[in-house]
C-alpha cells in the first residue's frame, strides 16, 4: 500500500486575510515545494518554499481542507489560526491525494495523542532541553491509516457537498465530481500495478521519452492512466490516435490537440498555421509531456510534422521541442488509416525522428484481459500472423456454440463501419413497441466535438429488448463495467432497465464525459452511459474489452485487423468466430521487423535490475544505466 507523501511540487497562491475578510497579503509562486514537518513540540507544520524566497511555515491546526478539484491537481487548504488559504494547483493528482491523506492521517493521530494528556506531558519533558527544530515527518503506517479510518469522523477533513441539484449545474462547467481520498480510482488505486507496469512508470516519471508496448489486454491504456494520474495536470496532455482511444484513457484526440488539421500541406504552411493561432501555439508551448495511446494508429507522416511543428513553435532545437514523449500502443494491432492515393510513411516507427524522440522502450508481457493460458497462446500467435490447423480448429470450433444468456445476444464485431450501422438500426426497427429518444445535453456549441472524442453518441434511440452496450464504469465490483454487454428490460420513470450479462440489472441515468477543447476549458456532455451493441466496427472497438462478441473475419482487409477483433473477447467461451480462414491473418513484415530489433534493444535495457530510478546519477546503478542507454541511443 502507499504509505502516503510528506512532499508535494506543485504551484501555490496564499491569502492572508482579516476576520473582515479584506486581504492583507497575498503570495504566488509557479513552482513551489510543500513539506509536512514537525517542531521539538511534534506540532505539525506545512513548510512552502519556492526556489528564490523564504520558506513560509503554517501550523497545521484546525484546519479546512477543499478537494473536490483533486483529480485535476487543486486543492485548497484553510489555515484558520493564521487567517491564510493556500490554494494548491498543478499537482501531480496522485502524489496531492497521498499528500492530503498524509495530513489527515497525521492529524487524526495527533488529535488521539492531545486526548491523551500523560504521555502529551511526558513529551514536552523530554524535549523542553531542545533547541528549536523542525524535522521531517515520519512515513505514514498502515497502522495510522487504519486509525485513521476506523476512529475519525469522516467529517474533519472533508469538503462540503453541494446539494445535487446545484452540483449538476456546476459540473457542466466545473468539471468531474470529488475523489474521496480511499476510493479506489486511479488516483488511490496504484498498488495493482504489476511490476513491469511500475518500471514503466518509474521511467515516465524520470523524465525520458518512452515507448512502451504490448499484446492487446497488457495493461497499457491501464498503465497510461495511471501515468496521467502522476504528472502536473496543466502541463500534460493525454491524448490518442481515435475518439473511443481518447476517451478510453480520459484525453483528446491527438489531431485536436495538435491544431494542425489532417496534417496535409506543407511544413512551413503547417507552421504557420500553428503560430497564427494563439490558442494552438500557447497549447504547445505549455506542453511539457505528451502523452499517446494507440500510437500503432498514428500516421508516420502526420507524426514527423508534429514533430517538427513542436520544435518551430517551441523554439526548441530538442525532438519534439523538448516536450516529454510518452507513447503506447502495438504496432501488431491496426495501422494508421491512410487515404486512398496518400502515399507516405505508414507507421511512426518508419519516420526517422523515432529513434530521435524515443530514449526507453518498454513491453509489458502480462495479458490481464484474458485469464485462459490456451486463447492467450492462441492470440499470441495470430498477432504475428502464425496460424497453425490447430488453431483454425479451435476458433472455427467456436462457430456454433450458445454464448447468448438470458436474452443478450452476442456483439457482432464488422470489419466495415457501415455494416454495423446497418445492423443495428435494422435490429431494433424490427423490434416492436416504442422508441424512446434520448437526447445528449452538451455544453454550448460542442456537440461535433463531443461526438468527436466521446464515445456517448449525441442520440440514442432504445426500445425494450434493444441489445446495449455500457459506456462508463458504473461499478467495478458489481460487474458493471465499460464494455458490459445487456439488454433493455424496462423503462422506469423515463430511464432504461438494463439487465446485464451477470443477471444484474441497472438502470441507466445520465452520467457526464468531459473533453478539453482548444483552449483548455473542459467541454461536457451529459447522456445515458449506453450504446446500441447488436454490432460495432472493429476499428472502434480497438482498445475495448468486450464480453460476449461474434465475428466473421471473412471481409477483414487489414493487417492486425483479425487480431484486434478476436482479442477483445475475454475467453473461448465468449466467442464465436462464424469463419475463419488462415488468410484472413497476416501480420506487415515492416512491423514484424521492427519488433524484432525492438526485443534487442529491450534486452539489452533488461541487464539493469528492476527498481532503480533511471536517471539517478548519484548512484552506481544508476549511472550504469545512463552509460548503457546512451551507448543504445546511438546505435
Ligand atoms: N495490473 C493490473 N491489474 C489488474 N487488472 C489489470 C491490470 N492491468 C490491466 N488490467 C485490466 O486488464 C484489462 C485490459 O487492460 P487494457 O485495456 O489497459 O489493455 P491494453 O494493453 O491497453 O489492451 P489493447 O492493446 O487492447 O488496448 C482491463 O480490464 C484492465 O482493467
Ligand atoms: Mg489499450
Amino acid at each position: 500500500m502507499d504509505g502516503g507523501e510528506s512532499f508535494l511540487s506543485c504551484a501555490v497562491n496564499m491569502e492572508w486575510m482579516t476576520p473582515q475578510g479584506s486581504i492583507i497579503r497575498k503570495v504566488n509562486y509557479k513552482t513551489a515545494s510543500l513539506r509536512l514537518i514537525r517542531n521539538e513540540f511534534r506540532e505539525m507544520y506545512m513548510e512552502i518554499s519556492s526556489e528564490k524566497n523564504a520558506a513560509i511555515r503554517l501550523a497545521l491546526k484546525g484546519i479546512n481542507v477543499f478537494k473536490k478539484f483533486m483529480a485535476e491537481g487543486k486543492a485548497s487548504i484553510k489555515f484558520q489560526e493564521a487567517g491564510c488559504t493556500l490554494f494548491v494547483s498543478n499537482a501531480p493528482p496522485t502524489n496531492l491525494v497521498s499528500f492530503l491523506r498524509t495530513i489527515f492521517v497525521k492529524m487524526t493521530g495527533d488529535k488521539e495523542q492531545t486526548s491523551n494528556p500523560s504521555k502529551q506531558t511526558m513529551r514536552a519533558k523530554l524535549l523542553s532541553g531542545k533547541a528549536q527544530s523542525f524535522e521531517e515527518i515520519s512515513p505514514v503506517t498502515v497502522a495510522d491509516i487504519h486509525s485513521a479510518k476506523t476512529k475519525i469522523p469522516k467529517s474533519s477533513v472533508t469538503t462540503p457537498s453541494p446539494p445535487s441539484k446545484k452540483r449538476k449545474a456546476e459540473d457542466m462547467t466545473r468539471g468531474p465530481a470529488p475523489k474521496k481520498l480511499y476510493s479506489p480510482s486511479p488516483l488511490t488505486a496504484t498498488s495493482s500495478l504489476n511490476t513491469e507496469q511500475q518500471r514503466v512508470l518509474e521511467a515516465c516519471l524520470s523524465g525520458k521519452n518512452i515507448f512502451f508496448t504490448g499484446s492487446a489486454g497488457t495493461g497499457k491504456s491501464f498503465l497510461l492512466k495511471r501515468i496521467v494520474a502522476a504528472l502536473p495536470p496543466d502541463v500534460t496532455v493525454p491524448t490518442a490516435s481515435t475518439g473511443v482511444a481518447a476517451c478510453h484513457v480520459g484525453g483528446t484526440t491527438l489531431h485536436a490537440f495538435a491544431g494542425i488539421g489532417d496534417g496535409s500541406g506543407s511544413l512551413e504552411n503547417l507552421c504557420e498555421r500553428a503560430m497564427k493561432i494563439p490558442l494552438v501555439a500557447q497549447k504547445w508551448r505549455k506542453c511539457k509531456h505528451l502523452i499517446i495511446d494507440e500510437i500503432s494508429m498514428v500516421d508516420g507522416t502526420f507524426f514527423e510534422k508534429l514533430e517538427a511543428v513542436a520544435r518551430y513553435v517551441r523554439r526548441n532545437d530538442k525532438p519534439f521541442g523538448g516536450i516529454q514523449l510518452i507513447l503506447c500502443g502495438d504496432f501488431l494491432q491496426l495501422p494508421p488509416v491512410v487515404e486512398k492515393g496518400k502515399t507516405g510513411k505508414r507507421f511512426c516507427f518508419q519516420s526517422p525522428c523515432w529513434d530521435k524522440c524515443i530514449e526507453l522502450c518498454f513491453e509489458l508481457k502480462e495479458v490481464h484481459r484474458q485469464k485462459d493460458q490456451e486463447f492467450i497462446s492462441i492470440l499470441n500467435s495470430i498477432r504475428i500472423g502464425r496460424v497453425t490447423k490447430e488453431i483454425s480448429d479451435r476458433l472455427l470450433g467456436t462457430a456454433r456454440q450458445k454464448i447468448e444468456s438470458d436474452g443478450i445476444l452476442a456483439t457482432i464485431l464488422c470489419s466495415h463501419t457501415n455494416d454495423s450501422k446497418t445492423i443495428n438500426d435494422t435490429k431494433l426497427k424490427d423490434l416492436d413497441g416504442d422508441a424512446k429518444v434520448f437526447s445528449s445535453q452538451d455544453s454550448d456549441n460542442s456537440t461535433k466535438l463531443l461526438d468527436m472524442q466521446t464515445i456517448a453518441p449525441s442520440k440514442l434511440v432504445l426500445k425494450v429488448g434493444a441489445q446495449v452496450m455500457l459506456l462508463k464504469n458504473i461499478n467495478v465490483n458489481a460487474g458493471l463495467v465499460n464494455g458490459a454487454r445487456g439488454v433493455v428490460v424496462k423503462f422506469e420513470e423515463g430511464f432504461p432497465v438494463v439487465r446485464f450479462k451477470n443477471k444484474k440489472e441497472y438502470t441507466a441515468r445520465t452520467e457526464r464525459w468531459y473533453v478539453k477543447n482548444a483552449n483548455g476549458s473542459l467541454l461536457c456532455r451529459r447522456q445515458i452511459p449506453l450504446n446500441l451493441a447488436w454490432a460495432f466496427s472493429i476499428h472502434k472497438s480497438q482498445g475495448l474489452t468486450l464480453d460476449c462478441v461474434e465475428m466473421s473475419l471473412s471481409k477483414i482487409f487489414e493487417a492486425g485487423q483479425a487480431y484486434v477483433a478476436l482479442s477483445r473477447a475475454q475467453s473461448l467461451d465468449t466467442l464465436r468466430v462464424l469463419d475463419f480462414d488462415s488468410r484472413h491473418v497476416w501480420a506487415d513484415p515492416g512491423v514484424l521487423e521492427f519488433y524484432q530489433k525492438f526485443r534487442r534493444r529491450v534486452q539489452q535495457m533488461e541487464i539493469i535490475p528492476l527498481g532503480r530510478p533511471l536517471a539517478d546519477k548519484t548512484n552506481k546503478k544508476g549511472k550504469l544505466r545512463e552509460i548503457l542507454e546512451k551507448q543504445m541511443r546511438r546505435k
